[in-house]
């Protein structure tokens, strides 16, 4: 990082900002402070340039035009590409995924590219998943919870490795969920997935910081935290 403020960026959150995603940011950044590091979130609109300085970028979902336009943007103006190339941490949620992937088809058929930074191409499903979703065995030991509505399905090569295995819900669409390359990520998890998902988001913050992150105990999160999971079978959580 170039100097301590541990900058956030929130990508394009006129156009993905639908599914509440936009709260990923203020996760990250309260996390941060809370623990005494100097953060802020840094909105980067439609009609900017994307820096390719931030320390961290985040995607959320979006309708399906507003995805097409967003991945336009984010080919025209690489700062996304070129700061993930040396090491920025990616977060992408559901169009977000779709996105960071290297193809995804609209509902009218057509092709779209992505920014090719996760190797997923995505095509629609003959039925929308509406549905809270659980994800178990990837990056984290515990298991990830979230909302999902969406119908891209989406299918990963061998450049990228899935988030988990789905215990509710539908995820990819193959019983795996979301896909991580390096320190890039994307998942169909909405909530905001760092809200609900408190281990995800230091995940990724020690990334950011390149170390581990002392534990942080927030009694609110910790109630929303279990009580997501009790609504999980006992075998799983
Ligand atoms: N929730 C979303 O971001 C939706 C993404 C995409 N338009 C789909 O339906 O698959």
């Amino acid at each position: 990082m170039a100097d301590s403020t541990v900058r956030i960026g929130l990508l394009l959150p006129e156009v993905l900002g639908t599914y509440g995603d936009s709260g990923n940011a203020q996760v990250l950044c309260k996390r941060l402070q809370w623990r005494g590091h100097e953060a802020e979130v840094v909105p980067v609109a439609l009609d900017s340039a994307v820096p390719s300085t931030l320390d961290v970028y985040l995607l959320g979902g979006g309708e399906d035009t507003a995805q097409v336009l967003a991945a336009r943007r984010l080919l025209a103006s690489p700062g996304l590409t070129r700061a993930a190339e040396t090491g920025a941490t990616v977060f992408g949620v559901c169009a977000g995924l779709q996105i960071l992937g290297t193809r995804f088809r609209g509902l009218d058929g057509a092709d779209h590219p992505g920014v090719g930074l996760l190797d997923v191409v995505t095509a629609p499903a003959p039925r929308r998943a509406v549905a809270e979703l659980a994800v178990v065995g990837g990056l984290i030991d515990t298991p990830l919870t979230g909302f999902e509505n969406h119908q891209g399905t989406s299918t990963l090569g061998e450049g990228s490795v899935p988030l988990g295995r789905v215990v509710r819900g539908t995820g990819n669409g193959d019983g795996t969920e979301g896909a991580v390359t390096g320190h890039v990520v994307g998942t169909y998890l909405h909530g905001p997935a760092l809200a609900r998902n408190p281990e995800l988001a230091d995940l990724l913050l020690s990334w950011v910081l390149g170390h581990e992150l002392a534990p942080l105990e927030v009694s609110e999160v910790d109630v929303l935290r279990a009580e997501r999971l009790a609504t999980l079978p006992r075998r799983i959580r």
